[in-house]
């Protein structure tokens, strides 16, 4: 490493920055970045120019320019950071997703909208929160208090999540209206359990992640090395051991776990098994919106670009293959009225009530199928014109997905059209599938500009939740 390789990501910043400036500038009215203080409320009236800066997000080459920044700024970070604190943010990074969770799940970025870019005093905000909660479910004064809810703020401003904009208070920025939920306090008092319904699910993705995996992800170490779980209250706790078998660690027996999800919280459930389990009725809910909430990793409406939709003959069909709540086939199915689409998944999938309309016109329908099941024929009795299977086959082992794909081949017909909706994963060194090739001096995969993929795949592959369509055989 050298000071010319400093002085290169150095450069390459500069000139995605250049880039981006052209791209603004050159607009019919030029426009500036958006400024990290200014919230933007989905939800909200926009004026033409900030609705105009916002869509830009979605620009191919905005798009590349901010990953190269982003990716060369990490690449510098990790280089002249002392690594102890570089480690620090890493391994205490769940400090900061818990922040988060907490951020969405107590409704704050809703509070703090309403309270609008003055901000609001943290002793406000912890009376609101306390509000907004259930009569019986409010949280006991010893535990929560306002003080402590400020070192949790401080966390979020501190990692630009948040702003202080005085001491101990807080404001919305562009970064924390990105999970606003879109409904008003009052809605989130009277109806605490459809905050993520009729939403772009960001903020259910934002519960899911930070509940679920961010507690079976701990779990990873434990799942890999049985003989770590010794000494780990909770594991032992939640049955990390058969302790029927005995006392001491010595002649505990280790309960086999298919998946890190599975030691977490102790069950022998699949993980969509798990969620329907009555109990669990409200992150099942949560999860489907959280699929909506995945669309944000494509450019806006990207699955209308990806596919000559426009040139299907009237009435094709789209069957969309373990499509959860339907929220990327709707999006065809509202774009190009003339296709047919077929949602299939397992029975407990639940819908919402705004695009109604569309199911009871016919144009789009629910079936139940099991993955493995054979395909029912279409009341047509014709083939499917396109499977569209998108974050599915990313769940399950290599096995399991050549018996869904099969299942899928047996049905098609001579131009039924296959579309597999997942994440690409080069290498981490230079390859042919590299984002970033020739003489850049930013790490080939785009590194921690595209982390998001790599993170997504460990936690829903092995070692995550890892579905299995028959257990393993334990180790003998
Ligand atoms: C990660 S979600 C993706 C949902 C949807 N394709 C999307 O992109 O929003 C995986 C989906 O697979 C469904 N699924 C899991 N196991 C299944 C099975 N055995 N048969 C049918 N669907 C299943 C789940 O219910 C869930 O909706």
């Amino acid at each position: 490493m050298s000071f010319s390789a400093l002085r290169a990501l150095h450069a390459s910043i500069g000139k995605a920055i250049d880039d981006l400036e052209s791209i603004y500038g050159g607009q019919s009215q030029p426009l500036e970045f958006p400024h990290l203080d200014d919230p933007y409320y989905a939800s909200a009236e926009h004026s033409g120019t900030e609705e105009l800066a916002h869509q830009l997000n979605d620009d191919p080459a905005v798009s590349l320019a901010s990953k190269k920044i982003v990716a060369a700024c990490g690449q510098l970070s990790a280089i002249v950071n002392k690594p102890w604190f570089g480690l620090m943010e890493a391994i205490q990074g769940g400090q900061l997703a818990a922040c988060i969770r907490f951020l969405e799940h107590a409704h704050i970025v809703e509070i703090l909208r309403e309270a609008g870019p003055q901000g609001l005093h943290v002793r406000d905000i912890h009376r609101s929160i306390i509000e907004l909660r259930p009569e019986n479910a409010r949280p006991d004064p010893a535990i929560f208090t306002a003080a402590r809810l400020g070192h949790v703020l401080r966390v979020l401003a501190t990692s630009h999540w948040l702003r202080e904009v005085a001491p101990d208070v807080f404001a919305n920025n562009r970064r924390s209206s990105y999970i606003d939920s879109g409904k008003t306090v009052e809605q989130l008092r009277s109806q605490p359990g459809k905050k993520y319904l009729e939403t772009d699910g960001v903020a259910a993705f934002v519960g899911l992640t930070g509940d679920e995996a961010f507690k079976f992800m701990a779990y990873m170490t434990e799942w890999f090395f049985p003989d770590s779980r010794t000494g780990s209250l909770i594991v032992d706790a939640k049955g990390g051991f058969d302790s029927a078998k005995g006392e001491t660690s010595s002649n505990k027996e280790v309960v086999y776990y298919v998946a890190p999800f599975n030691l977490a919280f102790d069950t022998q459930l699949g993980f969509f098994s798990w969620l329907e389990l009555p109990e669990n009725r409200p992150r099942l809910e949560r999860f489907g919106h959280a699929m909506t909430g995945t669309r944000q990793w494509e450019t806006k409406e990207g699955i209308l670009f990806g596919f000559p939709w426009a040139d299907l003959q009237p009435d094709s069909v789209l069957v969309d293959v373990g499509g959860g709540i339907g929220s990327t086939s709707l999006t065809v199915a509202l774009a190009h009225p003339h296709i047919k689409v077929i949602v299939e998944d397992r029975p407990q999938v639940s819908w919402g009530s705004k695009f109604a309309h569309i199911f009871e016109s016919g144009r789009m329908t629910f079936r139940v199928r099991d993955l493995f099941e054979p395909f029912k024929p279409l009341a047509s009795e014709k083939a499917p014109d396109v499977f569209l299977i998108r974050l599915v086959l990313h769940d399950w082992q290599d096995d399991d997905c050549r018996k869904m794909l099969q299942v899928l081949r047996s049905a098609a017909g001579p131009n039924t059209k296959l579309l597999i909706g997942d994440m690409l994963l080069p290498f981490a060194c230079d390859s042919e599938d590299a984002f970033v090739r020739d003489d850049s001096p930013i790490l080939p995969n785009l590194g921690i500009a595209n982390i998001h993929g790599y993170l997504l795949d460990i936690m829903v592959y092995p070692p995550g939740y890892s579905l299995f369509k028959r257990s393993l055989t334990p180790p003998s």
